[in-house]
């Protein structure tokens, strides 16, 4: 189960095995990996999550990272645990069983990448949380522009609607008719979505056909926090960075029947200018190339008979459903050892 807790300032384990709520001090742990000394800020009354700051004893200076991802609510008292020396487990005390486990990354990829955006030199770390079962793995579906991806989420979430949850992306790109804030994406300002990019708040973000899209960590929360398995909708590109990302998920790609058909459903909608068309088409070669040919999807649908494909698509999704059943009825006939060892190697 990784390493035991390098440093802390009090004995959690005792704490929490008393059941007693810990003294504001202990409401604090330190890690020390490497020169640094990682300490997790508690509840002090005030703040509303857990703060981080780490003291470097190579330069014996306090530093206040770049904190991506969203914090966790500030809790009664709280255990870290180092894992693989590149993250650390948090467990907080007294939370509920979808917020009790959250992991620190210190030196994660995603990590790494973020460090070099930000210029090499700043301290950055990123929370993630941990309960991230099967039940709650998002599906990612890709594919060329006027493939037919949304209309087969909207037939999905037609069916299911408490099962399954869109993820609003960001866009950069004008609102078509009928589109609304909010409900088909976030339409937002270059400059303010370049802005939050640069402060973390996406898991992923791509530009696409000339403007920028992106899914918001918030996004995808949102949808699972309703309880629901999220559904996103963006291009391969995005793929590609959800898949390098501490997020599990399922990757869908769809394509066309041929490059003829999928023009003909782009013209029939009506949404895009002549010249945005032919920019779509040309991009879509390399979609379809990659989408087909680079191993990154887990299934390849072809869109043909709009209701075929949909069939198909329910029968990946129902077989995800078995897979969560076999897994509930493990942890109820074999209690929770099987689902701590999976909470803590995702
Ligand atoms: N199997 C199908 N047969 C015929 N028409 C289809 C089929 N699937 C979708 N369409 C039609 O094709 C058009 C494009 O579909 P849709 O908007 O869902 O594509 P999309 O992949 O979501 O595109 P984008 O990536 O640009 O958002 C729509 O008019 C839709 O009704
Ligand atoms: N990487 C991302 N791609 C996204 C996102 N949201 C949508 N998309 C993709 O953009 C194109 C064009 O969409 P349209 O609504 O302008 O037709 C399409 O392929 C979407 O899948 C996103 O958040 N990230």
């Amino acid at each position: 189960m990784g390493e035991a807790p390098a440093f802390c300032y009090e004995n959690p384990l005792k704490e929490f095995a008393n059941g007693n709520t810990l003294k504001s001090k202990s409401a604090e742990t330190a890690i020390v990996t490497g020169s640094k000394k990682y300490v997790i800020e508690g509840s002090d009354g005030k703040s509303t999550s857990l703060g981080v700051r780490i003291y470097d004893e190579s330069t014996a200076q306090w530093v206040h990272p770049v904190v991506l991802g969203t914090k966790p609510r500030a809790c009664k008292g709280h255990l870290a645990v180092l894992l693989n020396e590149d993250r650390i487990l948090i467990i907080k005390k007294g939370a509920s069983p979808d917020d009790c486990l959250w992991f620190l990354e210190l030196d994660t990829q995603y990590v790494r990448d973020q460090k070099t955006m930000h210029g090499g030199n700043t301290e950055v770390v990123a929370w993630s949380k941990g309960v991230r079962g099967d039940a709650e793995m998002p599906i990612v579906i890709s594919g060329p522009s006027g493939v037919g991806k949304g209309t087969l989420i909207n037939k999905l979430m037609k069916e299911y609607p408490s099962m399954f949850g869109f993820s609003v992306s960001h866009t950069t790109r004008a609102p078509r008719v009928k589109e609304e804030d909010g409900v088909h994406y976030h339409f937002t300002e270059k400059s303010v979505m370049e802005k939050e990019i640069k402060d973390g708040k996406f898991l992923e973000y791509a530009s696409v056909h000339g403007n920028l899209y992106g899914t918001s960590i918030e996004a995808v929360e949102v949808v699972a926090d309703e309880g629901k398995r999220c559904i996103l909708d963006i291009d391969v590109q995005g793929a590609r960075s959800v898949r390098q990302s501490p997020v599990e998920a399922i990757f869908i790609f769809i394509r066309p029947p041929s490059m003829e058909e999928l023009e003909r459903r782009l013209r029939a909608r009506g949404t895009e200018t002549e010249a945005q068309i032919s920019k779509r088409l040309r991009n879509a070669e390399a979609e379809l190339e990659q989408g087909i040919s680079s191993g990154l999807f887990d299934h390849i649908l072809y869109n043909d008979e709009l209701e075929d494909c949909y069939q198909r698509l329910k029968v990946i999704l129902l077989f995800l459903c078995l897979i969560i059943i076999f897994q509930l009825c493990h942890v109820y006939f074999f209690g929770s050892v099987k689902l701590m060892n999976n909470l803590v190697t995702v």
